[in-house]
């Protein structure tokens, strides 16, 4: 594969640069099969495999069967590993989606990479705001619009048709594809402890691709903040009451909610629990450096998301508070009056769910500490005869890779080839829960390249993913894997 001493000019393919001749002819099947995996893309998205929905749960099992089938009929060592069962708040349980574990070349003398991705989704419904059906992929002006289609089923498939053009792959490779990633990967940390010294034992690097760019520039990723999810149940009386009938009379519990809700952040964004902000690991000079190096123009950011104003007007303390430093979001209250209408209800049980993203050096444990008691002092000054119930429901660490390591040479040499530009060093406001396992676990080195782009409305109204994205990343993928059998074996 890739002799050095052929080579052709492919203008407009690959941005005019020179690459070796059977590189081209890769690169040229990939282009050729567009429609194909535009259509697989399509097939994939059409499965509402939203792992936060129990109800959805036989499409999370039928989006693990699928993921299985496509890596069986590619020639791979394919298993469906049975990960156990979820609780549920109620007390009932239901199967997790198994994950799918895929092997492609045993070759003691090659590299062996572990990619790990998704197939489950957040949820979605077209009242929700979406232009088109969101389980219909929507090719739009060159923009594939549908839930999932970047996060994770674009990347997921894009990893899977690299193996399937490659002949003679460069590099073992072996796959960790789950459903549950959405709700926190329940059940993988420990299917990842437990295939320590089997399935992963020969596993060199471990590559993510469930991120985006930050802007139209390509970009390897570094950096990922956790995630802490809680639960805060404010329970009155024994029904919901008519606030006419009863109002003035009763303590209400979503009064309570929201009166200590107020006290987890202030206005201008400063976290209120006491603890929190001391742990967090300082700002060096070399990644103020580096921030102010990276080109991101606050103007478009502002108007990509529709706001007038933002929490900062400098450019290192935004992407600062984007990347490396923790926040709280209140995402939802359970049980509170939210159809539109004017039902005038006093509802007797609320349900807030919040999260904090935490950063090195925060530890969810920790937090779980730290939160539960405070709410429960902030509370117990309100003299409520109501009853609080914090829980903790996910508990992500945050990730962070070291910048030098030849993993990340490979990932820009790659990004040289494809696209002709030096990528962006980046982090991630989000969270891929499973990252910072894999790492303690195995050992080995992760390294995040996404192809995802940055206005691909995850988790939000109208997700797309880009044709250009999709098939220029299914190129970087296939270039990537050249790097990394050229690096030196441990
Ligand atoms: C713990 C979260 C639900 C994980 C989720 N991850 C991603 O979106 C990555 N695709 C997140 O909200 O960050």
């Amino acid at each position: 594969m890739f002799p050095i001493n052929v080579y052709v000019q492919l203008c407009g393919l690959l941005n005019c640069i020179s690459v070796p001749f059977s590189e081209h002819i890769l690169l040229e099947y990939v282009d050729s099969h567009q429609e194909e995996y535009v259509q697989t893309l399509r097939d994939w998205v059409a499965v509402e495999s939203d792992s936060s929905d129990v109800l959805k749960r036989p499409d999370c099992h039928r989006m693990m069967d699928m993921t299985a089938e496509k890596l069986r009929a590619m020639g791979g060592k394919v298993e469906l590993v049975d990960i156990g069962v979820q609780e549920l708040p109620n007390g009932q349980t239901v199967d997790l989606p198994k994950v799918v574990t895929a092997q492609f070349g045993s070759d003691p003398s090659k590299q062996t990479v572990c990619v790990y991705g998704h197939v489950d989704v957040q949820p979605a419904k077209l009242e929700d705001g979406w232009a088109t059906d969101p389980y219909n992929l929507t090719d739009i002006d060159g923009n594939l619009y549908g839930r999932g289609a970047s996060d994770n089923k674009a990347p997921v498939l894009a990893w899977i048709h690299t193996v399937e053009a490659y002949q003679d792959l460069p590099v073992n490779v072996k796959f960790i594809i789950e459903g549950m990633e959405e709700t926190g990967s329940n059940g993988l940390d420990a299917m990842i402890m437990a295939q320590r010294d089997s399935f992963l034992s020969d596993v060199d690097y471990i590559l993510i691709s469930d991120c985006g760019w930050l802007s139209r520039r390509p970009a390897l990723t570094y950096g990922t903040r956790g995630n802490c999810y809680f639960f805060a149940e404010v329970e009155g009386p024994k029904q919901d009451l008519h606030s006419g009938v009863y109002g003035g009379t009763v303590i209400e519990p979503m009064t309570d909610l929201i009166g200590i809700l107020d006290t987890l952040i202030s206005p201008s964004g400063k976290i209120l629990i006491p603890g929190i902000r001391e742990a967090v690991a300082p700002l060096s000079d070399e990644e103020w450096k580096m921030y102010q190096d990276i080109e991101f123009d606050i103007e478009s950011y502002k108007s990509k998301i529709g706001v007038s104003q933002l929490m900062y007007n400098n450019k290192v303390d935004l992407l600062a508070h984007r990347w490396r430093y923790p926040t709280v979001t209140v995402h939802g209250i359970e049980g509170a009056f939210s159809a539109p209408g004017t039902k005038t209800v006093i509802p007797a049980k609320v349900i807030a769910k919040f999260s904090i993203r935490q950063v090195p050096n925060m530890d969810p444990a920790v937090v779980k500490k730290q939160v539960t008691d405070y709410l429960n002092s902030v509370f117990a000054k309100r003299k409520s005869p109501n009853k609080l119930k914090v829980t903790m429901v996910i508990g992500a660490k945050p990730w962070l890779a070291d910048t030098k390591h030849p993993l990340y040479e490979a990932g820009k040499a790659a990004v040289k080839r494809v696209f002709n530009v030096e990528p962006d060093l980046i982090r991630e406001g989000g969270t891929i829960p499973i990252a910072k396992t894999f790492e303690d676990v195995t050992g080995k080195s992760i390294i995040m390249l996404p192809i995802g782009g940055f206005d691909d409305g995850l988790h939000s109204q109208n997700e797309k993913m880009s044709r250009y994205n999709y098939i220029e990343g299914t190129k970087l993928f296939i270039a990537y894997l050249h790097e990394v059998a050229h690096l030196k074996k441990n």
